[in-house]
């Protein structure tokens, strides 16, 4: 089939019925829902999108196997040429969602990719699990379909493994082996637009120990197979409140959701690992699951931090205050920082290697860069946006406020900025300020930058202790190895 319509991927939600549980209810359809609705409708633009003329070429190629027209994000990346391929059409899909939404389907696409063009890895372990990673990265690029992930323990106890918990089920495991597939129970976090995928993909961030076998599995399954619950947290829209209120919550709202799998069953051949610590243990390091996606990330925060980044300058300037020191000094500080993640992606890409599979894979160490600077810029430039904003971010008017006849002439004339900004822009660009810096949506959306791809503290911490053990510190051994030549002597 090759690539779907908007329309299409609608009528495949309405033909499924998920266990979503939201507001202490079951919704009864995912598309009726209010909460939902807008967030299906920007997905299914994505999708329309790659029949669009104007950006067909730069989102889709025709597929060597199949002689379809397939996304961008399953080409396997072989040459300098994919990678940029890949990169154009993660930043057109970014650019629709000004990167607020992290989980469209290029980055799963890219997760499936990767692991599909490493299935060497899963060969070296289990002949079927090589075989079912390609089958399934042919399903889904084929039916253009859209995955969610839960790739993390609920939190739960921290201080112990999988197998410590207070319950063997606490965490997602297997219950029982069966002779045509797995039963698994348990919990996974944190499943980013679940309600509304049409599959879910679960593996694991490595950190297994011996033990903890069962827990170490990867699979897929449709996203309403039987047993499969999904709860939503609160959600930051209700899909009545107005774009000119909140332009970006009535819009973007990502649902998060916990996973929990009631004694799911999982067919072998959709899994794609089990009962095999080290081999899950090695699944990011040896396949590309940790860079491929990760270049989507990059590529989405950058266009991010440059949509905030606007944001706040547009803020000072229409109260006219970038004309004082700390608040250009502030609004340069961000726009530098742009810069920063848009250099490192340019260096990751152009300093590619190529594996000894013919994978062409980013350079690891500066897409962990963003990855270590994002958590700080992004909640940084948030911060500015609140300082520049101050006060005014909260006597906003709603816009039923706004179009009140009677109200309206104190309005147009206390709530312009300065000249040449009149009423109507200067509140549409402070509410555009307060979603990103004031409302839930916009807190999650940090809370995102934070936390998506793993603890930013120890993943610092982790990049600290590779880099110790790889680097030679030339520099340093230089000037120790130079011949003293006592206190008294002149340094020449
Ligand atoms: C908005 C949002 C969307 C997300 N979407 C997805 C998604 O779609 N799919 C998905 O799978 N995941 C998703 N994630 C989950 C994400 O992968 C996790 O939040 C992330 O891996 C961090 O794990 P945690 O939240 O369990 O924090 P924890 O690991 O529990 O950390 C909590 C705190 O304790 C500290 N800590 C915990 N353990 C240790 C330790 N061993 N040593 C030192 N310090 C420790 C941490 O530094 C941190 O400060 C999402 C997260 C967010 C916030
Ligand atoms: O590490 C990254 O930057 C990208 C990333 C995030 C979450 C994942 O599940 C994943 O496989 C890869």
């Amino acid at each position: 089939m090759g690539i779907r319509t908007g329309e299409q991927y609608i009528e495949a939600l309405k033909a499924r019925k998920p266990e979503v549980w939201l507001n202490g209810r079951l919704v009864e359809n995912v598309f009726d829902e209010p909460y939902f609705k807008q967030p299906i409708l920007e997905i299914a633009k994505l999708f329309d999108l790659q029949h669009d003329p104007a950006y067909q070429d730069d989102l889709t190629h025709i597929c060597e196997e199949t002689g379809e027209r397939v996304a961008n994000s399953f080409l396997f990346p072989r040459s300098y040429e994919d990678i940029m391929k890949r990169s154009k059409a993660f930043e057109v899909v970014a650019r629709q969602t000004y990167g607020l939404m992290g989980r469209t389907p290029d980055f799963l696409n890219s997760v499936v990719t990767s692991l599909a063009q490493n299935s060497w890895f899963l060969k070296k372990y289990n002949e079927d699990w090589a075989k079912n990673i390609e089958n399934y990265y042919r399903h889904l690029r084929d039916n253009d379909l859209f995955l969610t992930h839960a790739i993390v323990n609920p939190q739960n106890d921290r201080s112990k493994n999988s197998h410590q918990q207070s319950d063997t089920f606490t965490h997602l495991g297997v219950v029982e082996e069966r002779k045509d597939g797995i039963v698994v129970r348990g919990a996974k976090m944190l499943a980013t637009l679940a309600a509304i995928t049409d599959e879910v993909i679960i593996y694991s961030f490595p950190g297994f120990a011996p033990g903890d076998e069962r827990y170490a599995l990867a699979f897929a399954l449709p996203i309403d197979t039987k047993g499969l619950k999904i709860i939503c947290r609160e959600p930051a829209q209700d899909g009545t409140r107005s774009t000119f209120d909140h332009p970006l919550a009535s819009r973007y709202e990502e649902m998060d959701a916990l996973l929990i799998f009631e004694d799911v069953f999982v067919p072998w051949d959709k899994v794609f690992l089990y009962n095999n610590v080290e081999a899950a243990n090695l699944l990011y390091p040896m396949t590309g699951i940790a860079e491929q996606p990760a270049h989507q990330s990059g590529v989405r925060g950058y266009i991010k931090l440059a949509f905030a980044v606007e944001v706040a300058c547009k803020v000072a300037d229409s109260i006219g205050v970038d004309q004082y020191l700390n608040v250009s000094r502030d609004l340069g500080e961000l726009v530098q920082s742009v810069e920063v993640i848009r250099a490192l992606l340019r260096t990751a890409e152009r300093e590619y290697t190529i594996t000894e599979h013919g994978e062409a894979r980013l350079n690891p160490d500066t897409l962990e860069t963003i990855r270590g600077m994002m958590p700080e810029m992004y909640p940084r430039a948030i911060e500015v946006l609140q300082t520049i904003g101050a006060g005014g971010l909260l006597m906003m008017p709603t816009e039923a406020d706004f179009l009140n006849e009677e109200l309206r002439p104190s309005i147009d004339r206390h709530y312009g900025g300065r000249e040449g900004v009149d009423a109507e822009l200067r509140i549409k660009i402070f509410k555009l300020a307060w979603d990103l810096c004031g409302e839930a949506f916009g807190m999650r959306a940090l809370q995102y930058e934070r936390y998506y791809t793993g603890d930013p503290i120890r993943k610092r911490s982790i990049f600290y202790n590779k880099f110790k053990k790889n680097h030679s510190f030339d520099l340093v051994e230089s000037i120790l190895s130079k011949e003293d030549k006592g206190v008294k002597e002149t340094v020449k």
